[in-house]
């Protein structure tokens, strides 16, 4: 079902983020263990929680960062941190992502926290995915945007050659070496490369795929969330809908 937002003309991509961020905030219960995420969406939903916290409104949260910049984001807002060590089972994540496809699996990382976040979201009883519709998709990859690898730096070119190889005969897809700022190779918060996958078709069997990706020494993580969201929350110009696995 769709909830109409405001009568205001045309909302901007950031408006509707902050949009389905707050409304997945409304999730939150004091006492809860939260998984907060990473990611220009996210950062609205943490935002959100630290204002609750200092007027009162939420007690007792603790948080669980999904990178690092989620962390200095946390403790610049005084929300109480922990890791998944000392709280293995979370309450509920929230988070964003950059793709969404219409079983609510999702594509996660173009951000490069791929690896933290699958950690913490895995761990979570309730996973509340909060985007923009401009992230829906029919089907993962189809977006022709990259699908995130976290590999490790060691012989990196030959892991990329692998990870182009396992798609030659179906999709095909070109594997490229994700470069920062400094034009250095993007390194991740585990001191990880990213190789992104751009897909020339549709990926198939996600959880196939999966599992030949992972297979590969090398590899550390991919960007592929499948039958992890619990709820998908989406910010469109005609409201907010809220999708529900
Ligand atoms: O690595 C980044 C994360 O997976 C983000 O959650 C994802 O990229 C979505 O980010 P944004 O909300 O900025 O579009």
């Amino acid at each position: 079902m769709v909830s109409p937002i405001s009568s205001s003309p045309v909302l901007t991509q950031d408006e509707l983020k902050k949009i389905a961020a707050y409304k997945a905030v409304d999730y939150v219960e004091s006492g809860m263990v939260l998984g907060l995420g990473t990611g220009s969406t996210a950062y609205y939903a943490v935002n959100r929680i630290g204002e609750l916290l200092k007027q009162g409104k939420l007690t007792n949260i603790i948080g669980i960062p999904t990178s690092k910049k989620t962390e200095e984001q946390a403790i610049s807002l005084g929300i109480p941190l922990s890791d998944l060590d000392t709280h293995p089972v979370l309450d509920l994540a929230i988070d964003g992502a950059d793709e969404v496809d219409t079983y609510l699996n999702l594509v996660k990382g173009r951000g490069g926290s791929l690896l933290r976040e699958k950690m913490v979201e895995g761990a979570c009883k309730k996973f509340v995915v909060i985007v923009d519709e401009s992230k829906m998709v029919k089907t993962l990859g189809g977006s022709g945007l990259a699908m995130p690898v976290e590999i490790v730096p060691f012989c990196w070119n030959f892991t990329a050659k692998r990870l182009e190889r396992l798609f030659s005969d179906a999709a095909g897809c070109v594997a490229k070496l994700r470069v920062g700022d400094t034009g250095k190779p993007f390194m991740t918060d585990n001191m990880n490369y990213i190789v992104d996958l751009y897909f020339k078709g549709e990926m198939g069997d996600l959880k196939v795929v999966s599992d030949e990706i992972l297979r590969l020494a090398g590899v550390v993580e991919h960007g592929m969330f499948i039958d992890m969201a619990t709820t998908v929350i989406v910010a469109g110009e005609c409201g907010i809908t809220v999708k529900n696995k």
